[in-house]
C-alpha cells in the first residue's frame, strides 16, 4: 500500500490509503454491491420509541454480534466479500471474520459519535474501512482529551482506512450528515469477533 499514511492522532493507530482501489476497480465494487448485498433497512430504539437507522446495513460473517444494540445474525460469506476480505487483509496483516456493510443513500444517511469497543472484538481491535462512492467526511473526537481538536478526512471513492492498536479506547468517530448533494456510499468494516 504505497500511499497509505498515518494520520497525526494521540492514543491511536490510523492509517489511510486514499486510493486503494483504482476508480475503475472501485466502480465495479459499487455497482456489485449495491446489486448483491442484501440491504436492510433496521430500526433502533431511541428515547423509547423505534426509529428506522439513518442507513441501511448488512452482516455477513462467521459470527453473531451485537452492534448499536442490534444483535447482528450474519449472512454467510458471498464471493465479491471474500474477495475484498483476502485483499485487505493482506494490506493490512490483520485477519477478519466479519463485515458490517453501510449504505449511505443520500447525505441525509449518517452514522453518530461512537467507538467500535464493543467486547467481542477484543482488547485492541483491528477494523479496516473500505468505502466505494460518494465521498463523505469521516471526523475522529478524543474522549477524555478536551484540549485535542476534532479531526476529519474525506473518504473518498476506493479508499481504506485502517483503525488499529488503543484508537477504540480513546477515540470516538462518525459520519456527519451533510446538505450537499452526494452519491449513494458503500462502507464496509472488517472486524473479527473474538467471542
Ligand atoms: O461509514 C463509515 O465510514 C463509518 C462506519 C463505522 O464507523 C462503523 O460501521 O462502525
Ligand atoms: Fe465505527
Amino acid at each position: 500500500m504505497p500511499q497509505r499514511t498515518r494520520l497525526n492522532l494521540p492514543d491511536a493507530v490510523v492509517y489511510f490509503d486514499p486510493q486503494f482501489f483504482s476508480k475503475e476497480e472501485g466502480d465495479l465494487y459499487f455497482d456489485r454491491l449495491m446489486k448483491e448485498i442484501n440491504w436492510q433497512q433496521e430500526s433502533i430504539k431511541m428515547f423509547g420509541k423505534q426509529l428506522p437507522m439513518p442507513r441501511l446495513t448488512a452482516w455477513y460473517g462467521d459470527k453473531s454480534y451485537t452492534y448499536s444494540g442490534l444483535h447482528n445474525k450474519p449472512q454467510p460469506w458471498l464471493p465479491v466479500l471474500q474477495k475484498l476480505k483476502q485483499k485487505i487483509e493482506q494490506a493490512s496483516g490483520h485477519k477478519y471474520n466479519s463485515v458490517l456493510l453501510n449504505l449511505y443513500r443520500t447525505g441525509q444517511d449518517s452514522m453518530g459519535w461512537h467507538a467500535d469497543d464493543e467486547a467481542e472484538l477484543g482488547q485492541e481491535p483491528a477494523i479496516a474501512s473500505l468505502n466505494f462512492g460518494g465521498e463523505r467526511k469521516f471526523s475522529f473526537k478524543h474522549k477524555t482529551r478536551k484540549d485535542l481538536k476534532p479531526q476529519s478526512i474525506n473518504l473518498t471513492h476506493g479508499s481504506l482506512l485502517l483503525m488499529q492498536g488503543p484508537t477504540q479506547h480513546h477515540w470516538l468517530h462518525h459520519v456527519p450528515k451533510t446538505t450537499r448533494t452526494v452519491e449513494p456510499r458503500i462502507n464496509l468494516t472488517f472486524r473479527k469477533v473474538v467471542t
